[in-house]
Order: C-alpha cells, then sequence, then structure tokens
C-alpha cells in the first residue's frame, strides 16, 4: 500500500530567537501527533536537546530526539542529516510529523534541498519552513549593516567583499520561510512591531505569512499542517551565496573571489567553570562580559552549591534569562558548562580569560 508522505516541519532564525522555546510550546499543544524531533546546533554542548528532553512531553519522548552534532546542518546535510533521516524512516514506528530546528547559523536551502533526493521525496515532505524571528534583536538594528560605511571602505580597497554575515544569513533565513514568526513582541510596542514588521517584509521578494509571538507561544495548528511542500519551489528561494555562484558563472569569472560560506565567520568554544554560589552577581558580571566582547549567544547549564536543581542559563547579547530546569540526576555530575558563540575575528584567548573570571 502506498503510505502518506510524512509532513516534516523545519524551524530555523537566528542564534536565540526563540526556535527551541517555541519547540517546546509546541510539544505541550500539539494534540495526540507524535512528533520526531531532529534537533542541530552550533557549539557541541546540546543544551537544545537537553532543555528539549527536560520538558518531558509524551507525544515526544528522549528516543523521538535526534541531536546532529557533526557541525551545522546544512554543511553535513549528505554525511550527516540524510542517513539520519534514512533511519528515522526505517523505524517499525512513523512518527506523525518530523520537526527540525536548525541552528541558528544554518542556511534552510541546503537542508531543504536534500527533500528532493530520490530516497527520500518518496517518503517524507516539507510541510513548511518556519523562520523564527528575534523581533527585539531587528528593532535594535542586529541585523541591520551600516551600508554607507562599507561602500566607503570599498572605494578605498576594490578588492573587499564585506557583506555582514549576519545581516546575509538573516536575509537567506527569511528568503526560505513559509511562515515567518515575528517572536519576542513582549519586549517592543506597537510601533516597534510595525516597523520590525515592514524590515523584515522589505528583505524578502517573497510573500511569506507572518504571524507575531511572545514567549514562543505559537498554536501547533499554525505550525504544522502548513502542507507547503517547499522542497518543489526551493529555485525561488535561493540564498546569497547560491546566487553569487550564478551571477559568477553567468559572468564566466572564477570563484576564487567569492567569500566562503556563512558561519565561517562564527566560531564558539565550550568551557567549563567552577560552581557559581551568587548566580545573581555571575549573571551582572557576564552582562558585562558580554557587552564588553560582543558575545553573540551564550548558554549552558550552572551547578549552584546547595540547590538540588540545574541552573540553565540563556543570554542573547546582553538580555540573559535564567531559571531552575530540573534536579541534579543521581550519579550526574554537577558541573558548570557553558557554551558561548561570536564572531570569528574575536580575541579568543581574552573572551575566555574574561568569562572565567566572571564565575
Ligand atoms: N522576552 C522573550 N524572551 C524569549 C522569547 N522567546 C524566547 N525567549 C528567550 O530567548 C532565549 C533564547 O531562546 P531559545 O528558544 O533557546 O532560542 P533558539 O533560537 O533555540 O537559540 P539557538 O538554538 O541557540 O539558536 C531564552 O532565554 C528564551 O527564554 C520571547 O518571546 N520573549
Amino acid at each position: 500500500m502506498l503510505q502518506q508522505k510524512i509532513p516534516a516541519t523545519v524551524i530555523t532564525g537566528f542564534l536565540g530567537a526563540g526556535k527551541t522555546t517555541i519547540i517546546r510550546n509546541m510539544l505541550m499543544n500539539a494534540g495526540g501527533k507524535k512528533i520526531a524531533l531532529i534537533i542541530n546546533e552550533f557549539g557541541d554542548l546540546g543544551v537544545d536537546g537537553e532543555v528539549l528532553k527536560g520538558c518531558g512531553a509524551d507525544n515526544c519522548t528522549e528516543d523521538d530526539i535526534i541531536e546532529l552534532t557533526n557541525g551545522c546542518i546544512c554543511c553535513t546535510v549528505a554525511d550527516d542529516f540524510v542517513p539520519t533521516m534514512q533511519r528515522l524512516l526505517e523505524r517499525d514506528e512513523r512518527p506523525d510529523h518530523i520537526v527540525i530546528e536548525t541552528s541558528g547559523l544554518a542556511l534552510p536551502q541546503p537542508l531543504v534541498a536534500a527533500f528532493n533526493w530520490p530516497d527520500i521525496r518518496t517518503r517524507v515532505t516539507v510541510d513548511g519552513v518556519v523562520t523564527v524571528v528575534d523581533s527585539a534583536a531587528v528593532a535594535a538594528g542586529r541585523f541591520a549593516d551600516d551600508h554607507d560605511r562599507v561602500d566607503a571602505m570599498r572605494e578605498q580597497d576594490a578588492s573587499l567583499d564585506h557583506d555582514s554575515p549576519l545581516e546575509e544569513l538573516f536575509e537567506d533565513q527569511l528568503t526560505c520561510a513559509d511562515l515567518i514568526v515575528l517572536n519576542k513582541t513582549d519586549l517592543l510596542d506597537g510601533e516597534g512591531i510595525a516597523a520590525v514588521r515592514s524590515e523584515v517584509a522589505g528583505r524578502i521578494n517573497r510573500r511569506p505569512t507572518l504571524v507575531e509571538a511572545r514567549n514562543g507561544e505559537v498554536p501547533a495548528i499554525v505550525l504544522l499542517g502548513l502542507g507547503a511542500g517547499s522542497e518543489a519551489d526551493i529555485e525561488n528561494r535561493k540564498s546569497h551565496h547560491e546566487l553569487e555562484h550564478e551571477a559568477a558563472h553567468a559572468s564566466g569569472e572564477g570563484h576564487d573571489h567569492l567569500h566562503h560560506h556563512d558561519h565561517d565567520e562564527f566560531e564558539s568554544f565550550a568551557l567549563r567553570l567552577p560552581a557559581i554560589s551568587d548566580p545573581a552577581a555571575f549573571v551582572e558580571r557576564l552582562r558585562s562580559v558580554i557587552e564588553a566582547h560582543d558575545i553573540l549567544r551564550l548558554k549552558g547549564f550552572v551547578d549552584v552549591p546547595g540547590k538540588p536543581m540545574r541552573l540553565v542559563v540563556q543570554a542573547v547579547g546582553s538580555r540573559i534569562d535564567t531559571y531552575f530546569d530540573r534536579p541534579w540526576a543521581a550519579g550526574e555530575k554537577r558541573e558548570t558548562r557553558l557554551v558561548v558563540i561570536g564572531l570569528h575575528e574575536w580575541d579568543f584567548a581574552a573572551v575566555v580569560d574574561a568569562v572565567e573570571k566572571a564565575a
């Protein structure tokens, strides 16, 4: 009997936009749907998988959460994503829906294109690409490059190919969307939200649906069941990188002058720190370090002596949330582990030193 294709939703969006929060919420209101999750994260600490396992949803158990940890999903499609998907599809119990969370630095295009592979195409389809936007970061100009400054620099050095990596990635993720979630609207007023809406709409040629959300609260019925079949439309969603290649081919130029794939411009490292007895003071010191070094994202777990629970720390720019998520398990080593993500041009030694001193 011909089985129906399993719908797969791709959740993308820049570092800290709220992808994991939206998925956690969705798991809680997905009705009886059996969900399989594929999670990819930049930085090797696996915080998102831990957070999602910690929410204990019946319709998505630990077995249904698969972490891809060998680098960014858009670069490891053939080696990592496709085999993982094949194994998932071989399971006796088919999921009703597959949800894939990309890393915050991933280009969704290569992932969506993988759904056209012969072995995958017959069994799964992309139900929709959901791009999550940190509305507060957009309003603060995080993704807006200073074009006048770059143009002036180019005048002095014609070889400079210096589009902002953040801006390009932001646009590539928007370009691929079927649904854009303007998240974190709780941090803006009506005027701010309207400005974000028009900025987002102004950066794309396609017209995906826009919805607003606070704390990642988007009903499962809005997220799942878009029925977009996005893999068939991938030609209309090209990234800057793909368009540059095409332009270079068309003009007969070589590729040498093209800059590399976007997330070569980002770097992460994981740190183990001592136990933290005063988390509030630690957070204040971290805030200063984040601001001084322009850390894009910091997250992880903190061992607070005397507390039975594990403290989660989540920083997106200098906005820092902390909460106790679950008790340390019996036999689990209590420790403070953080992953820190920033731009490649960083002075690493200085950043490591500053975070260590904050502990
Ligand atoms: N104020 C506010 N904070 C939010 C909202 N949604 C998420 N957050 C917080 O933003 C931080 C990052 O959220 P995540 O869901 O982990 O973001 P992510 O996109 O999965 O992050 P990466 O996987 O690292 O790219 C957490 O501290 C969340 O609690 C929101 O709507 N409003």
